[in-house]
């Protein structure tokens, strides 16, 4: 279990210290306007920050105290930009820096529709192909293929990875998210600026605005249209959908 306490910045990018955790099996959506501190709360979840207040414990153990291959195999990060690096095939790319064997490529090859490419330089791929290749490389990372029940939970912290994704990729990979986590006791943490998405996917939600987390919850519980309305300066129209999650949509 990922678990913040009390963890925080001062210096910028400054993130107003909280406690809360990372659930295993869970799917969090984390929104909020640009700026608002999202990327930065990912690299405090990661441990590419270390917090100058609090701590970030993996299983009780501080983030920077983890030796960094076994941190590796415990936590990935899918980063906002992309970093494909080398024209690498993308089957290369997607297995390196991980012990997977060729069935776990293929594995996360065929979980992200990626076969097709799997021969292709990585860079010439299109922006939401190269985006599905570095979400099928965290995978490899994290060795899912491998996980048994008594596997430790892993992390996946993902960046706006919906970005480049049309949205037939986007509703497979919001659906194959929610399916990982359960099936892995995966703790998903996930930027999103689509707050429709995170309304519809996401087990739990939480608002970021000017470096605070100021609202934590179940999505009708924090996707308010009133609350949404102020926080992002926009003119909205909030209703709820026959499941009864919510619905934001832009007003003309
Ligand atoms: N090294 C830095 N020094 C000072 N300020 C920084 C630094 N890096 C980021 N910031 C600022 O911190 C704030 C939060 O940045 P962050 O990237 O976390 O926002 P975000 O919520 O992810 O935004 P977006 O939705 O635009 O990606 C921004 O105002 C940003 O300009």
């Amino acid at each position: 279990m990922l678990t913040l306490a009390d963890a925080g910045f001062a210096k910028a990018p400054a993130l107003t210290p909280f406690s809360d955790c990372l659930i295993p099996g869970e799917l969090l959506a984390i929104v909020g306007p640009n700026g608002a501190g999202k990327s930065t709360l990912l690299s405090l979840l990661s441990g590419y920050r270390r917090p100058d207040e609090g701590s970030v414990c993996l299983d009780g153990t501080p983030l920077h105290r983890w030796d960094s291959a076994a941190l590796a195999r415990r936590r990935a990060l899918v980063a906002q930009t992309l970093t494909l690096g080398f024209d690498w095939p993308v089957r290369e790319l997607v297995a390196l820096g991980s012990e997977a064997s060729p069935a776990d490529v293929d594995e996360a090859l065929d979980l992200l529709d990626l076969q097709a490419f799997a021969e292709r330089g990585a860079l010439g791929l299109s922006g939401g192909e190269a985006q599905r290749v570095m979400i099928a490389r965290a995978l490899c990372q994290l060795g899912l293929g491998h996980s048994t029940e008594d596997s430790p939970g892993r992390v996946l912290l993902l960046d706006e990875p919906t970005s480049a994704l049309d949205i037939g990729q986007q509703q497979r990979l919001m659906r194959l998210l929610r399916r990982l986590a359960q099936e892995h006791r995966l703790a998903i943490a996930c930027v999103l600026h689509d707050l429709n998405l995170a309304a519809r996917y996401a087990h739990r939600v939480w608002l970021l605005e000017r470096g605070r987390r100021i609202a934590a919850g179940a999505p009708h519980e924090v996707l308010d249209g009133r609350t949404l309305a102020r926080v992002f300066e926009a003119e909205l129209v909030a209703c709820r959908q026959a499941d009864g999650s919510p619905l934001v949509l832009l007003a003309p």
